[in-house]
């Protein structure tokens, strides 16, 4: 009987140096002991029966006992389980039941924090430390207290082995939500029980439903005042889930913050798992739906097992590409990485192989054994970038650190493209594309934290189609890219679209059609629905241009509607548009870094408005700075920066006026001087740039 050991709990629970260290040297993965009393006792003391401490098998010392023995006794208010139960939960995981499930939600609906209690009471991590969702690991997760990565983590409970894939909730980061559940069976819909159904709830429910996963939906922070569990039921019951008692998607009403109602989730859970007999007789066929390049390890893939079983040793190749590859280490998170050496069939865990290159783990790709011929699993649709940015080094030399950094970065994150440019004004750089503006400003940050790089972003932009006379299309993702011979009508230009649908409550119709309107929404049906919650809803479609959505939509949607309206919106193709590409010209200069594409009815205000930045921002200098911002030839809006003037007659006191007027016509000259030689060479501070990209185009409105 192999029990295997987690280092993550051990360090709480062995405070004594030499038993840390002791303890600490045999947890490493890999080791599977033979249990000794202290595991019996362990697994008979947790009602998980998982990867503790206590369990490695290891006698501990007197001392180390008993303060493992505290740990494991606070880290669930369950009572001790029976013995007939403790053997089963003892007995080595890859022979145990198996489900894997996916927690989805909208942004902030509390997956993190539940999945956070999920693993204290399966005993992954100690208890009492309070909110620290172990899953968001990034330091951008952790600041912003978003899921960006999906995560996986394996947990024991009750005998049966719970992998749990923790998803990001943001509409951005959709493209994780749906690899990961590629990889569950299950999907627990967690619903904030003070704000309800959101869009995102709907969109990942769509999701789920798309995939045949079970879903169980989840009520949380039933512990606010604010919470109104009927009537979110009842909002759920509106959208389809028969969620009633003894329904088929009961609900459970759990408070993630204090563990109320958890153990309930758990439960339910072990009930969905299977034993997945006959697919492990199959031959061997993995999913890898994620994969990263770890600076000591090398490659590492999580990968789900469908079929057969997967060991390390084995012989493996990808469907994709054909090429062969040995497993050199495979194990599951719990969370901390573990080895076991073998995934079954039911199992999700990482293998690392012998891969000299990331993009060799291909997401979505199918491994099976080399020697058999298997149909490769259904992968994931390649994801389409929505929004476009140009980032580019502070330093001009520091653009190969720079293009290695985004390289690796993009492998992390595969629904990122990039592709190299070069601007006049601030060098080389790099075009990416992503998935929302959010996701954008992830992966900044991101290459900042972890890859240390200090960087500049243009302004957003979508991807706008152009068709020439003779029929041929290409799509321009710069405003570097908007073709000149648009202006002697020689092509046509397409916006991307997409359709909205808006939901609020009826006393916002009013301004949310305002806003629409604003955003040059077309509006296509409106309805209005009674709904079991009582409360009146408005459910409006609308076609609105992508550019507009991805900019500041969102922010105003939340702020007129104070929180109440919904919006999820889906691609729609591409209409005819009259954009034109607006241009800032510094002391006559063009300033390719600053120019956008966007509706000619914006261009005036976005113009004016991003001029009057650009005055307020470019260091004054000895001369007047001309700003201006044009559309092809013509100048549409202009500000002047006045010159620095020195006071040249400050040191004379009185006497003739003539000598007054000598000292200025002497200024006159030299401020004439130096405006031919600085004439387009106006020192625009890197700040100045950043605060102008910053402000969206369509803030100008
Ligand atoms: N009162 C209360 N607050 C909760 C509960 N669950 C979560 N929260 C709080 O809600 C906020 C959001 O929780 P998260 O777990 O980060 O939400 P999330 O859904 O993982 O967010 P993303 O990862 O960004 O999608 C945090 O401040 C939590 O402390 C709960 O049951 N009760």
């Amino acid at each position: 009987m192999a029990v295997i050991a987690a280092r993550l709990p051990l360090r709480p629970a062995c405070a004594s140096a030499s038993s840390r260290l002791a303890c600490e040297a045999r947890c490493q993965p890999g080791v599977a002991a033979r249990p000794r009393r202290s595991s019996v006792w362990a697994a008979a003391a947790h009602p998980s029966g998982s990867w503790l401490h206590a369990g490695h098998g290891l006698a501990p010392r007197q001392q180390s006992v008993s303060m493992c023995r505290a740990a494991l006794h606070t880290s669930s208010t369950r009572p001790p389980a029976a013995p007939a139960q403790a053997e089963a939960e003892a007995a080595p995981f890859d022979a145990l039941p198996a489900v894997s499930f996916s927690i989805i939600a909208h942004i902030d609906h509390g997956k993190s924090t539940l999945a956070d209690r999920l693993l204290e009471m399966t005993g992954c991590i100690p208890a009492g430390v309070g909110n620290r969702q172990v899953l968001d690991s990034l330091k951008v997760e952790r600041e912003r207290g978003i899921t960006v990565k999906s995560q996986a983590v394996s947990m024991r409970w009750q005998g049966t082995l719970l992998n749990l894939i923790d998803t990001p909730g943001h509409v951005d980061f959709a493209y994780e939500v749906s690899r990961s559940l590629s990889a569950c069976q299950v999907a627990l819909l967690v619903v904030d029980a003070a704000q309800g159904v959101q869009s995102q709830t709907l969109s990942v429910l769509r999701i789920a439903r798309a995939r045949n996963l079970r879903i169980i939906p989840v009520l949380n922070k039933i512990d606010l005042p604010a919470a109104q569990p009927d009537v979110v039921l009842a909002q759920l019951e509106d959208v389809g889930l028969d969620v009633g008692s003894g329904g088929r998607e009961e609900a459970i009403s759990v408070s993630a913050k204090t563990g109320q109602g958890v153990e309930e989730v758990l439960a339910r859970l072990v009930r969905g798992a299977r034993t997945h007999k006959e697919a492990r007789r199959q031959d061997m066929r993995a999913l890898v739906f994620d994969s990263w390049y770890d600076p000591y390890k090398g490659v590492v893939a999580l990968a789900s097992v469908y079929e057969g079983t997967l060991r390390k040793g084995d012989r493996i190749a990808s469907a994709a590409s054909g090429k062969t590859y040995e497993v050199l280490g495979i194990g599951v998170n719990s969370p901390e990485p573990v080895s076991t050496g073998v995934l079954r069939a039911g199992q999700v865990g990482w293998l690392m192989m012998n891969m000299k290159d990331m993009s060799e783990a291909a997401i979505g790709d199918t491994l099976h054994h080399a020697h058999t011929k298997v149909e490769p699993l259904e992968g994931f649709k390649p994801s389409v970038p929505m929004v476009y940015a140009a980032v580019y080094p502070l330093q001009a030399q520091d653009f190969p650190k720079l293009e290695d950094a985004i390289t690796r970065l993009a492998l992390n994150d595969r629904s990122v493209t990039v592709a190299r440019e070069s601007s006049a004004a601030l060098g080389q750089g790099c075009r990416l594309g992503f998935l929302g503006t959010l996701h954008l400003d992830v992966f900044r940050q991101r290459l900042e934290d972890e890859y240390g790089q200090s960087i500049l972003v243009t302004a957003p932009t979508v991807p706008f189609r152009v068709t020439a006379q003779d029929g041929t299309e290409r799509t321009i993702a710069s405003p570097a890219e908007f073709p000149a011979e648009l202006r002697a009508g020689h092509a046509e230009l397409a916006e991307p679209v997409v359709r909205g649908t808006l939901m609020c409550p009826e006393e916002y119709v009013g301004s949310m059609m305002e806003l629409c309107a604003e955003h040059r929404g077309e509006d296509l049906s409106i309805e209005f629905d009674e709904g079991k919650s009582g409360k009146r809803q408005v459910r409006m479609v609308y076609r609105l241009p992508l550019a507009e959505v991805v900019t500041d939509f969102f922010g105003k949607l939340k702020s007129r509607s104070s929180g109440f309206a919904a919006f999820e919106y889906e691609d729609d193709g591409y209409t005819a548009s009259d954009l034109v590409k607006l241009s800032f010209l510094i002391s006559g200069t063009p300033v390719d870094a600053l120019a956008v594409v966007l509706h000619r009815s914006k261009a005036v205000a976005t113009g004016r408005a991003m001029a009057r930045k650009l005055r307020d921002v470019v260091p004054r200098q000895q001369f007047e700075v001309a700003i201006q911002a044009v559309i092809g030839n013509k100048v549409i809006a202009r500000e002047s920066l006045k010159a620095f003037r020195k006071d040249v007659t400050a040191g004379l006191y009185g006497g003739d006026y003539t000598r007054k007027a000598k000292q200025l016509g002497k200024q006159k000259e030299g401020k004439k001087r130096l405006r031919a030689v600085s004439f387009g060479r106006v020192q625009i501070p890197q700040e100045a740039f950043l605060s102008v990209l910053n402000s969206r185009p369509n803030e100008g409105k």
